[in-house]
């Protein structure tokens, strides 16, 4: 971990002015600190000498309340600037997400960790670690330049004894940084793991599996456990290393002072003033020893939450041709998974037109995948593509838990009207007379209480209110009985009535309805889609 990484400062500007703000307030406070220290031994020494001792008590008593308002208000603007930069961060990593393809994207878990518990620890790192950082590379220089002034040689062993501190730190931020990394595999390997686990639960509990996996959460458990006492322990031990050296540091000082007092070399109030001002040279060094622990969790994830973040988003470009025939244009355009050697799609060459076009052949011929390549989800390995605005009605389609009509106009603002035209077109009106509370009814996680076939006719209707272009439609009648898939098919057909439908299908009866037909052979055997 490097003690200072500019790129969040330049990436989030909303980083720039708290931070800058959090290190004036340290600086000041570092100052008053000071001269807290110089009014203190002017105090001591006027209680010993029985002079008056209003003047310096008073100097005190103002200098301390000073104190507490500028910590209470690091406390607030910390606070603050916290909250504000881990949601700044949060949503630029969303937004960045939402617009890459799905080779690009990091994997749901990954995403999952990243921006709830990664950004939430870039709140230590920016409103604790940084202005601690900016107030090290101060206030000890404005302890040594008074001591400077106070008493030379006590600024002596100060300038000695300082430079092990930042020495001592670098070493130990070496050794956090491996574990550091560690310990985040570690979170986002349980994040993972721990989500699958629950999205399977029904199907494991089904199959007698439940049970299994309580043995590997609790192994994946251990590791994150383990991981997390070995940077605790880092921690711990060089908090402590660094408070040794330090106190060790201001005893020499201390010790040194003494002597000299003993020979009648330096008066009381120059030793004392050496002897409190010494340890604010220390503190603000040791501050950044502590909070480093604390905000290495969140190195981490900036790293992480920054990543392509220069990196201009992919689409592909709109047809020219948009009043005409052709609505997207596919030329020699092929597809290779991450990792993968052939192709999943190979120099498909090939024009969507109005009406509905049927997209057939064997399983694993690549169809879903051409699909996701023309929806702009995926990035083509190679060719040439032309696609206005789609609408991707995947084989497991997003369905929010929320209300029916915020499902329907997920993506777009129709009207009520419109919605009634859509559901009425669908046949979702008549599931949705069916529902408690119609339109408003809520949903659970990925429709939870709708049947396969009332799901199909729901994001069908979402489908007609879209305002994108083409609708590409991924196997729409699979695992439906037959009356259902004969509606949803009459659906799909009056729909291309009003749009280019692209439909990927195994069911013959869409496919004889089709106006268009694309058939890519086997991956084996096949050369190109023949239209
Ligand atoms: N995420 C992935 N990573 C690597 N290979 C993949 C991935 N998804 C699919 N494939 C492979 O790409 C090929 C095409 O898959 P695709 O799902 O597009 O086929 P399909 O024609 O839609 O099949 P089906 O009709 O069974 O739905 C298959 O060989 C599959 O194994």
């Amino acid at each position: 971990m490097r003690p200072f990484d500019p790129q969040l400062l330049r990436a989030v500007p909303a980083t720039r002015l708290p931070v800058a703000l959090l290190a004036l307030i340290g600086g000041l406070s570092g100052a008053v600190a000071i001269a807290q220290a110089i009014a203190v031994a002017h105090l001591v020494v006027a209680v010993v000498e029985g002079h008056s001792f209003w003047t310096p008590g008073l100097w005190v008593l103002g200098l301390f309340t000073l104190r507490g308002v500028l910590n209470a208000s690091t406390e607030t603007v910390a606070a603050h600037a916290g909250a504000r930069i881990s949601g700044a961060l949060r949503e630029g990593a969303m937004r960045r997400w939402m617009t890459q393809t799905a080779d690009e994207r990091p994997g749901p878990s990954a995403m999952l960790t990243m921006a709830t518990k990664g950004a939430a620890a870039v709140e230590p790192y920016v409103a604790r670690y940084l202005p601690a950082l900016v107030t090290a590379g101060v206030v000890p220089v404005f302890a040594i330049a008074a001591m400077l002034v106070v008493d030379w040689p006590s600024a002596l062993i100060v300038i000695v004894t300082l430079p092990l501190l930042p020495v001592f730190a670098a070493l130990i931020g070496r050794y956090t940084q491996r574990a550091t990394a560690e310990r985040w595999v570690e979170t986002t390997m349980l994040a993972g793991h721990f989500s699958d686990v629950v999205a399977g639960l029904p199907t494991l509990v089904a199959y007698g599996r439940g049970e299994h996996q309580v043995e590997q959460i609790h192994r994946v458990g251990e590791r994150h456990r383990s991981a997390t006492m070995r940077t605790l322990r880092i921690a711990f031990l060089s908090s402590a290393a660094l408070d040794l050296l330090a106190t060790i540091s201001v005893a020499m000082v201390a010790v040194a002072v003494g002597l000299r007092m003993a020979h009648g070399d330096v008066s009381l109030l120059t030793g004392l003033m050496a002897i409190l001002i010494a340890p604010e040279a220390y503190w603000p060094i040791r501050r950044v020893g502590q909070e480093f622990h604390a905000a290495a969790d969140g190195v981490e994830a900036i790293d992480s939450l920054l990543a392509g973040s220069d990196a201009r988003p992919w689409h592909a470009p709109a047809p020219e041709q948009a009043g005409g025939l052709a609505r997207a244009m596919l030329s020699g355009v092929s597809y290779i998974y991450p990792g993968q050697q052939s192709p999943a799609v190979s120099g498909v060459t090939s024009v969507v037109r109005d009406g509905l076009t049927a997209l057939t052949g064997p399983s694993g011929c690549g169809k879903s995948t051409l699909l996701e390549v023309i929806a702009g989800a995926r990035r083509p390995t190679a060719g040439r593509l032309e696609v206005p605005s789609t609408h991707l009605v995947s084989q497991r389609p997003f369905i929010a838990p929320m209300s029916v009509r915020a499902n329907l106009t997920l993506g777009n603002d129709a009207s009520v009207d419109e919605i009634r035209e859509a559901m009425a077109a669908t046949g979702f009106d008549d599931v949705v007379l069916g529902m408690p509370d119609g339109v408003n009814t809520s949903l659970g996680d990925e429709g939870f209480g709708l049947s396969a076939g009332q799901r199909a006719r729901l994001v069908l209707t979402r489908a007609w209110l879209s305002d994108a272009a083409i609708v590409l439609l991924d196997e729409p009648t699979a695992h439906l009985d037959p009356a259902s898939a004969a509606d949803i098919r009459e659906a799909i057909v009056a729909l291309a009535a009003r749009k280019p439908v692209v439909v990927v299908t195994h069911d013959e009866e869409l496919a004889a309805r089709a106006d268009n037909q694309w058939r890519i052979a086997a991956r084996s055997t096949r050369d190109e889609v023949t239209a």
